[in-house]
């Protein structure tokens, strides 16, 4: 199949990439001139691990090209994906311009009938809307099947995702249109299901709220533990071996953040009060998320009366691990809030500071390492759980802090084994644990 790809975000890039390793000729097309000549390169805007590696095979193999170019990108193809991003306004409800560009875009090239397929996540009604704005441009006199085809992939194992992915979902018009994307598919091994387009739509924001459900239910669990002196992984633990629970997405940390929990959880409490409905239980994840974000600050200023003046070590500023996207980390709220404590914050991530310094306060200094961060620090918070980070031997803190003094948001390191140092260690949901006799703490 010859496809289009439009928008070359996190979606859009390993979408195309996938679908040209899997032996489709796919043109990905973007406004961002810059990012078109890094790509052309084989060289990925975004750090996505295996992403260049793959990007770089198939433009040497003639499958994959890229260009700004709408004429050239949608000459003579039969399938036009949209990935283009879908922010948040201020309301909290989802940005539709620029899928709206693309709908018009499209509709202004178009030579032949092709099959658009709407990856990036969009509010329930909006596929029946961008046929309606194609429709309504269009030069040429062509026929448009509209598919909702939402992506599921997680920033850091996208890759992996796309090519071990649990289900992926069609929401088609008819019959036919499910069965050519289906076909496109097969090569990738996934069961597809098939469905219509509204249903298709709702199982994305559906599945995502579900997810930061799971989250922030046990992020409460792990706050009442600590409250009531239990361990929330082994109530995680106990409660994921039940299959109808399942033990994912049961981590207890500092909430959730990332391109896409935050906004589409918003979006959904706005799809359902656009139909008079309040959802009450999504309101309520959100709010404890918020929360979530702030709770090791909590903590810390128990231990502290006054950060003026100290130095704070941050390690991990990313959202997760394995990614440099900085949207809604936990580490922005954080680090505002100790700059505006007056502490100095020293922070150290392996691949997020570039865009963290596009974000975070410019009282805060970047650190070359982990070590360069710990150096004479008074206290460390862990905000994201890098291996670099859960592979420190414990004594690091000890030799290079002033006082090893950790807050740990991720659980990195086993309370057993923290026992053995002569450490102060503060984690989510967990006793906390004591070695050391602080010189001066107040
Ligand atoms: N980031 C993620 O992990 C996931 C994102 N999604 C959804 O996928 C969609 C895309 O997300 P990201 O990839 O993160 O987006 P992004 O915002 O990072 O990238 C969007 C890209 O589209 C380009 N663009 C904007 N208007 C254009 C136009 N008219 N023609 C060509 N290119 C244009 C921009 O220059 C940018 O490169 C969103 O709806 C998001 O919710 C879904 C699953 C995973
Ligand atoms: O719609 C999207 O964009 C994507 O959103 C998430 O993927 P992503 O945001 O890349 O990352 P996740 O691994 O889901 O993590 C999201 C946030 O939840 C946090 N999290 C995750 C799991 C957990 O148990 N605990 C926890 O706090 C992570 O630290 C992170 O901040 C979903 O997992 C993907 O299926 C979906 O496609």
């Amino acid at each position: 199949m010859k496809i289009a790809v439009v928008g070359t975000g996190y979606v859009g890039l390993v979408t195309g990439t996938c679908l040209s390793e899997i032996g489709h000729t796919v043109t990905c097309i973007d406004i961002d001139q810059n990012k078109i000549n890094k790509m052309r390169e084989g060289i990925s805007p975004i750090y996505e691990p295996g992403l260049d590696e793959l990007m770089k095979k198939n433009i040497m193999e003639n499958r994959l090209f890229f260009t700004t170019d709408h004429n050239e990108g949608f000459d003579n193809k039969d399938v036009i994906y949209i990935a283009v991003g879908t922010p948040e306004k201020e309301d909290g409800s989802a940005n539709l311009s620029f899928v709206e560009q693309v709908a018009i875009d499209i509709a202004t090239h178009i030579k032949k009938d092709v099959i658009v397929v709407t990856k990036s996540t969009v509010p329930v009604g909006t596929n029946d809307w961008i046929k309606e704005v194609i429709l309504n441009n269009l030069v040429n006199d062509v026929k448009v099947e509209i598919v909702s085809n939402p992506e599921f992939l997680r920033e850091g194992s996208a890759i992996y995702d796309s090519f071990n992915g649990d289900r992926i979902v069609v929401g088609a018009e008819n019959e036919e249109t499910a069965d050519i994307i289906e076909e496109i598919n097969k090569p990738f091994g996934i069961p597809v299901f098939k469905t219509d387009i509204r249903s298709a739509e709702m199982i994305k924001y559906a599945a995502n709220a579900f997810l930061a459900t799971k989250i922030s239910f046990i992020n409460e669990i792990s706050n009442i533990c600590e409250k009531v002196g239990a361990n929330v992984e082994d109530v995680a633990n106990g409660m994921g071996q039940d299959n109808r629970i399942g033990s994912q997405f049961l981590n207890a940390g500092i909430g959730y953040g990332g391109s896409c929990f935050p906004k589409d959880t918003k979006a959904l409490v706005q799809i359902a009060g656009n139909v008079d409905y309040e959802f009450e239980l999504l309101k309520g994840v959100i709010r404890v998320n918020q929360k979530q974000q702030e709770v090791l600050l909590r903590k810390l200023e128990q231990k502290f009366d006054n950060l003026k003046g100290r130095k704070v070590a941050v390690l991990g500023l990313a959202f997760k691990p394995n990614t440099d996207d900085m949207r809604e980390a936990a580490s922005i709220v954080i680090t505002q809030y100790l700059v505006e404590k007056g502490a100095n914050v020293v922070a150290y991530d392996p691949v997020a500071m570039e865009n963290a310094k596009q974000i975070l306060d410019s009282k805060v200094v970047y650190a070359a390492s982990t070590i360069d961060a710990l150096k004479e620090a008074d206290v460390v918070l862990i905000l994201t759980e890098w291996n670099e980070f859960k592979d420190l031997d414990l004594e690091t803190f000890v030799k290079y802090m002033k006082q090893p003094v950790i807050f740990d948001g991720r659980n990195c390191f086993e309370p057993n084994n923290v026992k053995k140092h002569h450490v102060e260690y503060h984690s989510m949901g967990r006793p906390s644990i004591n070695n050391i006799q602080l010189l001066s703490v107040k």
